[in-house]
């Protein structure tokens, strides 16, 4: 990290009842100088880690902001749920678990007199771009983090998901880390711009989207520069996490591993990597040949971001079979997540070879995810084979980051041929025939290079669903409306599809037969889409412990905005319209009367799922709740209202909810969010949202 901004104070300023860091947050004392090395230039910095504040830790984050920029102190505090305020001096800092504002040239001037250090306050130094300027180095290299921003539609969800990362609440690697395949789309744009229009398109089969630093050319009046400048990285980073849900791998690679970053200043590789782990960037690729000092300190400051250690052999004399590959394995082991090793090959042997690398690794135990591929058109086999953060391309790229690299189509249809990728047979089971959304499934397949074939089907007379199910090439379904959770059929159901009463969607096990109790699995895929939605503008903690209101005409429509609301720690909820008693009913407080409303505090959220007909009877609670002003202290009335009512509704609630102030989402957003968890469970890949959405128009499908 940079210098330490303050010194930990002699007497705390925090509350008493502040918890520790969880043992996450490593204290300034405990962390080892980096020696100088005659190799590698140190960077000038006094060594500290990034902190690491857990979930629930009361922290102040301190917003360092420039001229005219007061309004993104309160956006921060309002996509966190917290009181804000500003100061003009560190020295009268308060503690506490809030967002304090700091004018960019107070905080210079403070820091001259400033002497104290808190591990539980965070520094984020916050630049609007938009007028091509850049943030001055100095003061970024003092902040923890920084967040660069331009006045967008996107800027709340993008402060979200910047906010949700470096706080350690939204871990997108725990997903990751346990899903039986990953890809990521290896982008070679030279301005991120091109890639905007396709993005979506582009993404489609991908877990994560990989910015080629190196590759960006950067505009130049004058000779061109041999690398990109801080400054345009920074925006082109912006933008892309701007257009994509995606997580970012931010890659520099250099020129002896197919790259453009000469090698000569490993202390630049540094500047850049380090950079990119204060924007909060999710993956960080770290090349092994690095000195290990900077690969130490990178580990050291990576705060919530992933490292990938990466290694290439252009030689075409690799040998996986040789020590050398262990030794580089373990090397690379040290300071990363995820150990990426990738050799080019002239022979089909090459690929069992590396097969059987990888199977030592595994026998290894417990140590980071391998990554390996073979590279030349004979390496194309290892590709399809690898199963952890494969690198794609996709025709519409401008060239392919490297040679045999494939598409995740193409990968499908590979490991389809192989046999390791049966076709089945997928459904959509409904009172419906043929619907708008089962088309976009069957297109979805298609992009995906996938074999399997997709119908819909309708509900039917009793036993119909059974003896569709039972058929050996039945390969799941989502089922809508869903059915509950106790259907005889459906033998094994998830933790949250029991606890919410009901399965919209019969996913395959991974578990294999016989150990499996059954070959599926009843799922609930629509709580993730509610959370998902309620988490793009606000960060989970932003719901913790807050009221919230649920209407419904019946506990099943009720009970997947439950199950997502406690996800996120809400506070007391209360019902409108329906009487709960299954296994979510505990705490739950109707609303009986006028008078209720009268009681109830300010409610953070208030969730819809009322029928149709019934839908315009929200409207009176949208308005009395409404908005009472978003200014800091003592309020922080950020509010979210989500509709779940589908179908041709009286009134128009979105409307009332937009007016009177609060954030508003409808039923399409939710469905989107839904069809991407439903196709992750069902075949096991990622269509990215905004894929979704865009595909969907408007009314969804
Ligand atoms: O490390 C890798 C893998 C890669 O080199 C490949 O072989 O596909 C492509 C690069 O963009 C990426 O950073």
């Amino acid at each position: 990290m940079a210098t330490p901004l303050l010194d930990d104070p002699p007497v705390p300023a925090l509350k008493a009842q502040d918890p520790p860091q969880n043992g996450t947050a490593v204290p300034v004392s405990n962390v080892t100088p980096i020696p100088s090395t005659t190799v590698f230039p140190a960077p000038k910095e006094t060594v500290t880690a990034v902190p690491v504040p857990s979930h629930s830790a009361a922290v102040t984050v301190l917003i360092v902001y420039g001229a005219n920029q007061e309004h993104i102190v309160q956006l921060v505090a309002e996509v966190l749920g917290k009181p804000w305020t500003t100061e003009t001096s560190l020295e009268t800092l308060e503690g506490g678990d809030a967002v304090v504002g700091i004018l960019e040239r107070d905080l210079s001037r403070s820091l001259q007199t400033a002497k104290r250090k808190r591990s539980s306050l965070i520094v984020v130094n916050t630049y609007c771009v938009e007028n091509g300027s850049a943030p001055d180095d100095t003061l970024t290299e003092r902040c923890d983090y920084e967040f660069l921003y331009s006045r967008s539609p996107f800027l709340r969800r993008d402060l979200s998901r910047f906010l949700s990362l470096i706080l350690g609440q939204t871990r997108p690697h725990d997903d990751l880390r346990t899903k039986t395949r990953t890809n990521f789309i290896s982008t070679t744009f030279p301005d991120v711009h091109a890639a905007l229009p396709n993005l979506d398109i582009l993404s489609v089969g991908s877990d994560a989207v990989e910015i080629r630093v190196d590759l960006l050319v950067e505009p130049a009046v004058g000779p061109a520069a041999p690398v990109p400048s801080l400054k345009y990285v920074g925006q082109q980073l912006m933008l892309l996490r701007q257009h994509t849900e995606l997580p970012i791998i931010f890659t520099v690679r250099c020129t002896r591993e197919n790259g453009k970053f000469p090698m000569d200043d490993p202390a630049l590789f540094y500047k850049y990597l380090r950079r990119a782990i204060q924007w909060g960037v999710e993956y960080i690729d770290v090349e092994l040949w690095l000195p290990e000092e900077i690969r130490r300190q990178l580990a050291e400051k990576k705060g919530h971001s992933v490292i990938l250690s990466a290694f290439h052999d252009f030689s075409g004399t690799w040998k996986w079979t040789s020590e050398e590959a262990q030794r580089i394995f373990t090397e690379s082991a040290k300071y990363a997540d995820i150990v990426k090793m990738i050799a080019m090959v002239h022979t089909i042997e090459e690929n069992y070879e590396l097969e059987y690398f990888r199977s030592t690794i595994k026998s290894r135990g417990p140590g980071p995810l391998l990554s390996a591929v073979n590279m030349g058109q004979m390496g194309q086999l290892s590709r399809a084979l690898n199963t952890v953060f494969s690198p794609i391309t996709h025709p519409l790229l401008p060239m392919i980051a490297a040679p045999g690299q494939l598409t995740a189509a193409e990968i499908n249809e590979a490991l389809h041929i192989m046999g390791q990728l049966p076709k089945r047979d997928l459904y959509a089971i409904g009172s419906f025939r043929s619907t708008p959304h089962s088309m976009f499934m069957e297109k979805c397949l298609n992009e995906l290079g996938l074999p399997h074939h997709f119908s819909s089907i309708d509900r039917g007379p009793k036993g119909s669903v059974e003896s569709v199910i039972m058929q050996p090439q039945f390969g799941g379904a989502y089922v809508n409306p869903p059915v509950a959770s106790t259907t005889s059929y459906i033998p094994a159901v998830s933790d949250a599809a029991r606890a919410i009463g009901l399965v919209d969607t019969i996913a395959m096990t991974s578990t294999p037969e016989p150990l499996a109790k059954s070959r599926f699995i009843g799922e609930n895929a629509a709580w993730k889409g509610i959370r998902a939605t309620l988490t793009r503008e606000y960060v989970p903690s932003a719901y913790q412990n807050r009221a919230a209101i649920i209407l419904a005409g019946s506990e099943a429509d009720a009970s997947a905005a439950i199950f997502a609301l406690r996800s996120l720690n809400v506070g007391a909820i209360y019902t409108v319209g329906f009487k709960a008693s299954g296994p979510l009913a505990a705490g739950l407080e109707p609303f009986t009367s006028i008078q209720s409303v009268k009681l109830v505090e300010q409610p953070f959220v208030i969730v819809s799922a009322l029928p149709p007909e019934k839908s315009l009877l929200v409207q009176p609670l949208l308005r009395h709740y409404g908005a009472n002003g978003r200014s800091s202290p003592p309020s922080t009335c950020g509010k979210v209202y989500l509709d779940l009512t589908s179908g041709p509704r009286k009134g128009d609630p979105l409307g009332v909810a937009t007016g009177a102030g609060w954030t508003a989402y409808g039923f399409e957003d939710v469905t989107a969010w839904t069809t991407v968890e439903t196709l992750r469970l069902l075949v096991g890949q990622n269509v990215p949202f905004d894929f979704v959405r865009m595909a969907s128009g408007r009314p969804l499908f």
